[in-house]
């Protein structure tokens, strides 16, 4: 067991593991969305790592009173930035003062347990709480924004075990002294340590890498229901709301179940682009989706299929309320229109559905061809179609 697990092998593998997981990182960082924050820190931890690594492998060649203190610093700077790396992906506050508080604290016990007072075992302790403290913040970052998905089981696993490790080998050296806890000793708590030493700097950033992968994917996902100017709904993740809430339409039991719908198209938009400037109109656009979402209630959604034109889909809602609601997204867009923003109208069309076997393009149809009637009869109005004639409002 001890010669597979001799210390000088192991401690390059585990460099030569955190230089590979750097490079991996680096390149995520490159090629993830900005908005994954936090990848370049756990390339950099990795790259900090390898030169500790290197630092203990070197020990023999230069002196211990200069070789331990750095490496050991350097490991708690690696472990620091993994918990930077992990507060900026979760979007909390870094806690450079906490990496710099464990780094000095990590100095002055290596200093003084070499220089003033040598003794192994006290080093070996003293380096365990400024470890345990960082990777036990790891794993509350973990459990308090990690979504209960089998990547986060994963990483938040590792560090619980990499937080427990660094623990128990703080009080082993307390307890039993330098015998159980120095690796160049065999024994079976140096040989879990040092394969879990050699390991877990590599596992850690590959766990963050799958949950890094997690968000990509729900960021994708997101955007590709989303319009990328105003940020509301897109065609498919509005068709998306819309099967779900029919659905639930179908479940429900009593007679008078429907769901509205309403096309909100500015009116004259073109000239608010001429006069000024395509900026400006992309800035009413933006202000108009604000403001539609302002009127609805939580289940209500609004999408932007394209243009000038949106669509709101009002789940449980009969003609009365949706036309409640159209009168509110007109009256906010006058009033909103007399301040810095460019005069602007709306024209709506409503549509209603009762029959949850009809389907989404039937009620866009009809929206549609009452916003067409809102338009001819004048704009800046709202005009409902209903089967048996015209509704104008
Ligand atoms: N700024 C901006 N303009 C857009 C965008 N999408 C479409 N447009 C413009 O919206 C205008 C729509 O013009 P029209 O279809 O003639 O409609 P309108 O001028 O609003 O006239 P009516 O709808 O008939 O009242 C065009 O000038 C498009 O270039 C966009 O994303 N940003």
């Amino acid at each position: 067991m001890m010669k597979l697990l001799d210390p000088f092998s192991v401690v390059l593998m585990a460099a030569l593991m955190c230089a590979v997981m750097s490079m991996v990182l680096f390149g995520a960082r490159r090629s993830f969305p900005a908005e994954l924050r936090g990848i370049g820190h756990w390339s950099a931890a990795m790259l900090v790592q390898v030169v500790s690594v290197i630092g203990f492998a070197l020990r023999g060649t230069l002196p211990d009173a200069v070789l331990l203190p750095v490496a050991n610093v350097l490991f708690v700077i690696g472990n620091g930035l993994c918990m930077i790396g992990l507060q900026r992906f979760y979007g909390v506050a870094s806690g450079w003062k906490m990496l710099g508080g464990a780094a000095g604290f990590a100095l002055a016990g290596m200093l003084y347990f070499l220089l003033v007072y040598p003794d192994y075992a006290a080093r070996v302790a003293w380096m365990a709480l400024p470890m345990t403290v960082l990777n036990g913040t790891l794993l509350g970052l973990v459990w308090r924004h990690g979504r209960p998905k089998l990547a986060t089981w994963f990483f938040g696993g590792l560090i619980a075990l990499n937080t427990v490790l660094m623990a128990v080998r703080g009080v082993l050296a307390l307890t039993h002294g330098a015998a159980v806890v120095d690796v160049t000793r065999p024994g079976a708590f140096q040989s879990v340590y040092l394969a879990a030493t050699a390991l877990q700097p590599a596992l850690l950033a590959l766990g963050f890498l799958m949950v890094a992968n997690e968000r990509l994917r729900l960021l994708l996902e997101r955007r590709s229901a989303s319009d990328p100017l105003t940020g509301v709904l897109n065609r498919r993740g509005f068709g998306e709301v819309y099967t779900r809430e029919v659905a639930r339409m179908a479940r429900q039991r009593q007679r008078s179940r429907s769901l509205a719908l309403l096309s909100v198209d500015l009116d004259f938009f073109k000239k608010i682009n001429d006069h000024h400037g395509h900026a400006e109109g992309d800035r009413v656009l933006v202000n108009v989706a604000k403001m539609i979402e302002s009127v609805l209630r939580e289940s209500d959604v609004v999408a932007r299929f394209g243009g000038e034109e949106f669509n709101v889909l009002l789940p449980e809602t009969d003609l009365k309320r949706a036309l409640a609601v159209a009168g509110r997204v007109q009256t906010l867009l006058r009033e909103a229109c007399t301040g810095d923003m460019p005069s602007c109208t709306a024209s709506i069309g409503v549509s209603v559905q009762t029959d949850p076997a009809e389907g989404l393009q039937p009620l866009l149809g009809r929206a549609d061809e009452a916003l067409y009637q809102a338009k001819k009869n004048g704009r800046d109005r709202v005009e409902t179609w209903q089967e048996a004639a015209w509704q104008v409002f």
